[in-house]
């Protein structure tokens, strides 16, 4: 099999697990995957497509500039710039930004602190961070309209120890080394933020009712 068809199946694969867990709600939601180094290469999601379907048209073969390499009709995520910017700064191979509840909410609890610190959860090792008393603090960036200039202010927030940045009121960009981690990375922060969205609920009746 060649690489091409190897990365793709696999960017496939994480696209089908998502979309079983709703996480492409209105066609939102896009993902990435790299293929080479020199000259970069990356598979990314075509815009505006229905991610809970598989199609031969799903995916895109981009350079790091994010234009098309091989012949298309179709167009690249429009927030193919944001996945670039993963590339550019950090050591990623597969990046994944969904929209989801969870993460939208976190995002407008804590957006005005710029970030959402994470800690006394045993899922923080999904990280690599084992020591007692383990954090994790990801960045948390404004929504605009302008893509352009969305994909500079998060490209500036990206810390790269930390594999995600919140956007407010719109969703997470996760990454890792590979899509396995990738997707680890992406299931561990939306299971902190689901943690911690039930816990606040459960905080503010359990007020209502004193
Ligand atoms: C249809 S709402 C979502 C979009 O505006 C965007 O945020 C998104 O995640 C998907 O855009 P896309 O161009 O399909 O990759
Ligand atoms: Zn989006």
């Amino acid at each position: 099999m060649s690489l091409f068809q190897s990365r793709w199946e696999e960017l496939a694969s994480i696209k089908a697990e998502l979309a079983c867990r709703d996480w492409f709600p209105g066609t939102s939601g896009n993902l990435s995957i790299k293929l080479n180094d020199d000259p970069t290469t990356i598979l990314v999601t075509a815009s505006g497509k229905d991610k809970s379907k598989q199609t031969t048209e799903d995916f895109i073969l981009i350079n790091d500039s994010g234009k098309p390499i091989t012949e298309t009709n179709a167009k690249v995520s429009a927030e193919t710039g944001l996945h670039l910017e993963v590339y550019k700064r950090t050591n990623a191979g597969c990046c994944l930004h969904v929209h989801t509840i969870d993460n939208n909410i976190i995002s407008e609890l804590f957006g005005d602190e710029g970030q959402v610190v994470l800690r006394n959860q045993e899922l923080i090792k999904a990280f690599n961070i084992w020591e007692q008393g383990a954090q994790i603090s990801v960045p948390i960036i404004e929504n605009i309209a302008d893509l352009q200039e969305l994909a500079i202010n998060f490209g500036n927030a990206i810390n790269p120890q930390v594999p995600a940045v919140l956007i407010r009121n719109h969703g997470i960009t996760a990454w890792g080394k590979n899509g396995f981690e990738a997707k680890k990375h992406l299931e561990a922060f939306e299971f902190l933020f689901s943690y911690h969205v039930k816990l606040q609920m459960l905080a503010s009746a359990k007020l209502s009712y004193i």
